[in-house]
């Protein structure tokens, strides 16, 4: 199969297509769909390339379904091309920094079920993310065979934690159902599934790319000329799309995302506007307009509680990230220090 993807079915856009200039004659665009210590794999016309990571560009500085530019005549990367979003986490370790999980993600399908799964602050969390990478929150509602009102009720409490949140019912079993996700899945598209453990993640993926599961595995050939066959993190999906299925995207957590938490408490932050202090923390203080819209049930108690919850989370981590930052910037100034006394030494003044 992969040697039908051309460039455009493997999700190439203007976007990306705007970032190249005349020095670029000649050299390659690719899709990154796997990404080792030393080496990744990337999809392009003519299939499936080995490339070794250089001094410059190295496994912490790409993510599967990035677009690279590789040299004309070797398979060396030129550059990373702008991301049109990107998800990230904490990378593993007691240093704060943050490892990417996933590039070019247009739809993030948020997976929860109709059962003790569904949480609200859970699903502010996911579609703060989603926001937060510039990706487009869809939510999945499984198991909805399993309730009397096929799921609506769940729907609705879905689709009020966010302006304008689409929630989708399904069983995740029926390909009839599956069919409502297609939408999202066409040609160039890229999608990724998030969920806890047994919501169907798996079921919806063997749903969507069950039948390309075994032609997703690309040939290449190895360093003896044989034909080797391994399975990617870029899946096709049946609707022309990919899916991006790593390792990463089952541990990823929010990582400085202010941005995504506002987008998604919109509400609660345009009721703040109208509070009589700027700084009203909306406790006990007169003329706080968020406590108002809750005695008027125009906003839910809970809700802003979940907000408060989120925020702090966020503020303390962002803390402890600029600290560590700022750590490593003193840490550099000094050895500059260092190597300008060393040089001034050298130089003799
Ligand atoms: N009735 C019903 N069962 C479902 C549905 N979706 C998933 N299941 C079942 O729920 C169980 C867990 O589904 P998985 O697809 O393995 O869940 P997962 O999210 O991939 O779980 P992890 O691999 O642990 O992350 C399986 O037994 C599925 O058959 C659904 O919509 N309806
Ligand atoms: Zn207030």
């Amino acid at each position: 199969m992969s040697e039908e993807n051309t460039l455009s079915d493997l999700g190439w856009s203007h976007h990306f297509q705007s970032q190249l200039t005349d020095e670029d004659a000649g050299a390659r665009p690719m899709r990154v769909s796997e990404v080792h210590r030393s080496s990744l794999t990337a999809l392009d016309a003519d299939g499936a390339h080995f490339i070794v990571f250089s001094a410059q560009i190295t496994s912490g500085d790409v993510a599967v379904g990035d677009w690279i530019l590789v040299e004309a005549d070797a398979d060396r990367i030129i550059r990373v091309l702008d991301r049109k979003s990107h998800l990230s986490r904490r990378a593993a370790g007691p240093e704060l920094r943050e490892q990417l999980v996933a590039a070019n993600v247009d739809t993030l399908f948020i997976v929860t079920s109709c059962n003790a799964d569904f949480n609200e602050a859970r699903l502010e969390r996911f579609i703060s993310m989603a926001f937060e990478a510039n990706a487009t929150p869809i939510i999945v509602i499984t198991k909805a065979d399993q309730t009397d009102d096929n799921g609506a009720d769940y729907v609705r409490r879905a689709e009020k934690l966010s302006l304008g949140q689409v929630a989708i019912p399904i069983n995740a079993k029926d390909p009839a159902d599956l069919e409502r996700l297609m939408s999202w899945c066409g040609p160039k598209e890229t999608i990724a599934l998030l969920g806890s453990s047994g919501v169907g993640k798996t079921t919806i993926t063997n749903g969507i790319a069950g039948t390309s599961e075994a032609t997703s595995d690309i040939r290449e050939d190895d360093a003896k000329g044989r034909h080797t066959t391994t399975a990617r993190s870029l899946h096709r999906i049946d609707g022309g799309g990919w899916l991006v299925d790593t390792p990463g995207m089952r541990e990823f957590g929010l990582f400085e995302a202010a941005d995504g938490i506002n987008a998604v408490f919109q509400d609660v932050l345009e009721f703040a506007e109208n509070c009589k202090f700027r700084d009203c923390a909306h406790e006990s203080e007169p003329g706080c307009a968020v406590r108002a819209a809750i005695e008027r049930g125009e906003l839910d108690a809970d809700r802003l509680e979940r907000w408060r919850k989120l925020q702090r989370e966020d503020a303390h981590q962002s803390e402890t990230i600029a600290q560590s930052r700022k750590r490593g910037k003193d840490f550099a100034r000094m050895v500059k220090d260092v190597k300008k006394v060393k040089h001034r030494k050298y130089r003799g003044d």
